[in-house]
């Protein structure tokens, strides 16, 4: 299925959630919404799954290729709200069970896909014991499978790797792996930008209730990159006040005597500083820094 947000907009009493957004998402991609605490991730989430209504812009669903729906079918999606919430007192399969019902899964096929998900997740000796002895990542892992028991279409994740230790954020990155592969539409938010780079098909970076970039990897970059950050190495030494003065740049770090890294923005550099680099003294190599997302994101909603 596919999602279309059109310009949407949601006030709180002093504050402007979201601002404006708009974004796709289809069947067999994930798409990850990224940004600083109070960006209105989960704000633009939770209008998505239908909790809230926007106060304008429209949010359409489509069903295999069938016209625009503005309601969400319950059966279709599966949502892993921010404040999680099952119940602590009963157990692991009781709370389930609970969900299943819910969801309105007949009991055979509800027993059936509660039995397979707890074995995929390692937990099906623990399935008796309270939730309030589970530790925070297991208990995390459980409100996973309550959000994917019933096989929804649309699969609407709120900080799925929270609480989670780097052995199991990689097991739940293999789940979500799975969900694409069978053409799943799945949309999450995270703040682990390592892992989003690795996975998502479609990057949406939030600040402030706005969208300041999104598409692929190299689309974001693009759209982010508003410095260069370039490695120069000199046959001989070099002072770096005089690379430091040069026009265009706007910070010269030393790495040894003849090796500089040097910052400028992103349209000065290329070959117009190269020639001015040579003037100094004949360059042996001269190459741009990679920034990861990570620095691109801090540089991004810090400026
Ligand atoms: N129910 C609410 N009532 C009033 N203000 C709210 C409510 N929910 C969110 N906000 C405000 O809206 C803004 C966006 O919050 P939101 O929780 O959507 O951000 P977020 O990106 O999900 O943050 P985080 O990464 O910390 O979960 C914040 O300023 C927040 O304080």
């Amino acid at each position: 299925m596919r999602i279309e947000v059109q310009q949407v907009v949601k006030d709180y009493a002093t504050v402007r959630a979201v601002d404006g957004v708009s974004l796709t998402s289809t069947g067999g991609e994930i798409l990850a919404l990224l940004g600083p605490n109070g960006a209105g991730k989960s704000s633009l989430v939770r209008m998505m799954v239908g909790l809230t209504r926007p106060d304008s812009g429209t949010i359409q669903y489509f069903y295999n290729d069938q016209a625009a729906a503005s309601q969400l079918d319950t059966a279709a999606f599966g949502y892993l709200p921010e404040d999680r919430g099952l119940y602590q007192d009963r157990t692991l399969i009781d709370n389930l069970r609970y969900i299943a019902n819910l969801r309105g899964m007949p009991k055979q096929e509800a027993g059936q896909s509660i039995e397979q998900w707890l074995a995929r997740f390692f937990l099906t000796d623990r399935a008796k014991e309270p939730m309030r002895q589970l530790s925070k990542g297991n208990q995390q892992k459980v409100q996973l499978i309550a959000t994917l028991l019933h096989s929804p279409q649309l699969v609407v994740l709120d900080e799925p790797f929270s609480g989670l230790d780097p052995v199991n954020q990689e097991f739940v990155l293999t789940v979500l792996e799975e969900l694409r592969q069978r053409g799943c539409t799945v949309i999450l938010s995270a703040h682990q930008m390592a892992l989003v780079e690795r996975m998502a098909d479609k990057l949406v970076l939030m600040n402030k209730g706005q969208v300041i970039a999104q598409g692929s990897l190299a689309d974001v970059r693009e759209q982010l990159q508003q410095k260069s950050v370039l490695f120069v190495e000199f046959a001989d030494t070099v002072d770096s006040e005089q690379l430091s003065q040069l026009s265009g740049v706007t910070a010269c770090k030393s790495l040894s005597a003849r090796e500089f890294e040097i910052v400028c923005s992103e349209h000065s550099q290329g070959a117009g500083l190269l020639e001015q680099l040579q003037n100094i003294g004949a360059v042996n190599q001269f190459s741009r820094q990679q920034q990861n997302l990570h620095e691109l994101y801090l540089q991004a909603v810090q400026s």
